[in-house]
């Protein structure tokens, strides 16, 4: 650990190609282990962790899917424009019972939208096609049967599985759980993600009120993370704030063996005081340290027993460019939801762009209609990715791209 050259400093060595990195954190990461059940409330966009069968079948009843009639459809077989033909009203059926009439030969039953068809009716007609002349109703069309009914069963049979284990709750599949009386279900334990901000510098604004002092800045990259880790599926553990030593790396390290993934910024580069990579060789096996990347070149991941650690630049505009292309699909990856598709747009890049010809670089751009703003600025300015919607992937050995040209932004 104390083994430094260049006056406590260690400069980087080879750094892995940022596909490579990507891939090499992928294949460390599989789905946590654990259940729980939620309320509906809380189960939005959760993974669900067992098969739902359908206890019974739905609809429950041979349903009207109209405000109209119920007839029987042969009693109508002659009714036309020229030669009407008219029924003697036998009642009323509403949602929420059974008629208390049935249909019989030559009579209808007024019925409502949603309410179990009368026994006897086969067929509901559109009151728009109908005329009612006191306990008559005159029909000028012929009905097929089983028209404007929906019959039971026909959406779900009851034992069909109509959700499965692996599937995110959205809206309409916590809908379909709710018509079956459920109101929580078993999900996918949340990844546990403990997130430390290191420096001497940094100020916690939840504690440390006030103006900065001299040299002293704010801690805005534990917000950014949680935010970005929230929104993957993360239950997220904010760490006290992390001094520049050796002894306070490990103390926040004891405080997270409970975490399926640490996430650190800041001392991950190769400064005398950057104790990041020293904690991760001391406690565990470090997959890689230094990717071919801008920004954020100054990343790392390593193993400690089941745990997983992704050390992150301090710079902000570094850890959250990083936080965007590895840790999301990380913990979506923990979590077991799907990779998320990349949504782009099309654009003309406003301003030529420079990038180093031996790094992968992230641009940041703004979309102004159909052309793509440059906005970086540098990786310490916290505004670089405030005023972007989206980035511009400029590969390795591109050192420019000329104003004018067509790029791909992918969205953020
Ligand atoms: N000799 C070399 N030096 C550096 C290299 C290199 O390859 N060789 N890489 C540079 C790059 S690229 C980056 S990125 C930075 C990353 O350094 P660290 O991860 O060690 O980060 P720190 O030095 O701790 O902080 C950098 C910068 O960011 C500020 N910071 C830190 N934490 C926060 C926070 N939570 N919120 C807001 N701002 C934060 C910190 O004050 C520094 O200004 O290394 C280069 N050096
Ligand atoms: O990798 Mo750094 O993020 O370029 O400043």
């Amino acid at each position: 650990m104390s083994e430094r050259g260049f006056g406590g400093m260690r400069p980087f060595g080879a750094v892995l190609p940022f596909e490579h990195a990507r891939q090499v954190m992928l294949d460390a990461a599989g789905i946590v282990e654990g259940h729980e059940s939620v309320p509906f409330a809380s189960a939005s966009t959760r993974v669900l962790a067992e098969d739902v069968p359908a206890p019974f079948d739905v609809p429950g009843f041979d349903r009207s899917a109209m405000d109209g009639y119920a007839v029987r459809a042969s009693d109508l077989g002659g009714a036309s424009a020229e030669s009407p033909l008219w029924l003697a009203l036998a009642g009323r059926a509403r949602p929420g019972a059974l008629s208390p009439v049935s249909v019989r030969e030559g009579t209808c039953v007024d019925i409502a939208t949603g309410a179990p068809l009368p026994e006897g009716a086969d067929a509901v007609v559109m009151v728009e096609r109908t005329h009612r002349d006191g306990d008559r109703v005159r029909f000028t069309h012929p009905v097929m049967a089983r028209e404007h009914v929906s019959p039971r069963g026909n959406d779900v049979q009851a034992g069909a599985v109509v959700l499965r284990a692996g599937e995110v709750l959205t809206p309409a599949r916590l809908g379909v759980a709710a018509s079956f009386g459920l109101c929580s279900l078993v999900v996918r334990r949340k990844p546990v993600v403990a997130l430390i901000s290191s420096g001497d510098e940094l100020l916690d604004a939840g504690t440390d009120a006030g103006a900065p002092g001299p040299g002293q800045i704010y801690d805005a990259n534990r917000v950014m993370l949680a935010a970005v880790c929230a929104g993957s599926g993360a239950d997220v553990r904010l760490l006290p704030v992390v001094r520049d030593t050796l002894d306070h790396w490990r103390n926040a390290f004891d405080a997270a063996t409970h975490a399926d993934l640490i996430v650190c910024s800041g001392g991950s580069s190769v400064g005398e005081q950057d104790f990041g990579s020293d904690i991760l060789a001391e406690r565990g096996e470090m997959l890689f340290h230094g990717i071919a990347v801008k920004p954020g070149k100054p990343t790392a991941l390593a193993r400690i027993g089941s745990q997983l650690v992704l050390a992150m630049p301090g710079n902000p505009t570094s850890c959250l460019s990083n936080a965007y292309v590895l840790l999301r699909p990380l913990v979506r990856r923990l979590a077991g939801l799907p990779a998320l598709v990349p949504v782009t747009r099309d654009a003309a890049l406003a301003r030529a762009l420079t990038s180093p010809v031996d790094r992968l670089q992230f641009h940041p751009v703004r979309l102004d209609g159909d052309r793509a703003v440059p906005v970086f600025k540098g990786s310490g300015d916290v505004t670089s990715l405030s005023d972007a919607d989206g980035y511009v992937e400029v590969p390795v050995g591109v050192t420019r791209i000329e104003a004018g040209r067509r790029v791909v932004v992918t969205l953020y």
